[in-house]
């Protein structure tokens, strides 16, 4: 079974998938007539969501937030983890998907991994601010620069990438040029928020193992209820399924 990825290539849903049964299959079957959003297309439904349905950014983050720390918690259980503490990097970047991963990283404590956040660049708005306290207020802690990629290896169970969304275009701008590198160097995992960050320059990490979908997760609306039914479906039984609607 496959999940149809935006760039219509496929992705193999782990060989367990069929040993959960008939929901399974019929989620993999289902997942192939899914339809998959570009960038624009992602975009729009961002602001439909907030004009026509009034959501607001931050009731979207949170969900956000807390999709992608539950896909972590189903994809990588702590007993799972090779290593002890739990250690998860959050690497955050300039944007909403990096508010994203500050509401994921203060989840996450809350499931018991401990998360450290690297944050190099942050925008000076309230919401940020906020999220940034949030987490400190946590006693998660704020990495000063990004580790080398062996240190990573040896001290973190996986790596939570919530650089870039859909708003990413041209060339990677530094820091993030060396995060984008230290991350193609790593082996331990690696959990993209929305889309591998710098995906359509192809200057994204290799290693991916749970991409978790925002825009179609959070679009309720008529047209798009059936789709968030299978992602979660999807999700939930199979959380290591590499999609991007
Ligand atoms: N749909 C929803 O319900 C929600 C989606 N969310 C997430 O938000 C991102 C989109 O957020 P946005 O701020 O528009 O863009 P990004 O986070 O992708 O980053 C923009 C940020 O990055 C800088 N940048 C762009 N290109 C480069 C580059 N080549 N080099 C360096 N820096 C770059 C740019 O300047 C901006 O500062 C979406 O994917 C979802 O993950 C939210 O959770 C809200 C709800």
């Amino acid at each position: 079974g496959s999940v149809l990825t935006h760039t219509g290539a496929c992705a193999h849903v782990s060989s367990n998938i069929y040993s959960k049964g008939l929901a399974h299959r019929q989620a993999c079957t289902m997942a192939n007539t899914i339809k998959y959003l570009g960038q624009e297309e992602a975009q729009h439904i961002d602001e439909e969501l907030f004009n026509e349905y009034s959501f607001s950014v931050d009731q979207l983050m949170e969900l956000a937030g807390l999709s992608c720390a539950t896909a972590v918690s189903k994809g990588y259980p702590l007993q799972s983890l090779l290593k002890s503490p739990p250690r998860v990097l959050v690497i955050c970047g300039p944007g909403n998907n990096g508010g994203d991963g500050l509401v994921c990283a203060r989840h996450l404590k809350l499931f018991g991994y401990e998360p450290s956040v690297l944050y190099p660049k942050r925008p000076n708005k309230q919401l940020f601010l906020n999220l940034t306290t949030q987490c400190e207020k946590m006693d998660i802690s704020f990495l000063t620069e990004m580790p080398e990629a062996d240190v990573i290896d040896e001290v973190y169970n996986l790596v939570v990438d919530a650089i870039f969304g859909f708003s990413f275009k041209g060339a990677v701008r530094e820091p993030f040029g060396d995060i984008l590198s230290q991350l193609k160097k790593i082996t331990v995992p690696i959990a993209s928020v929305d889309i591998p960050s710098g995906e359509n320059t192809h200057t994204h990490h290799n290693v991916q193992e749970i991409i978790t979908n925002l825009i179609a997760i959070q679009a309720f609306s008529r047209k798009h209820c059936f789709r968030i039914l299978l992602i979660f479906l999807i999700s939930i039984y199979e959380p290591k399924a590499f999609f991007i609607v």
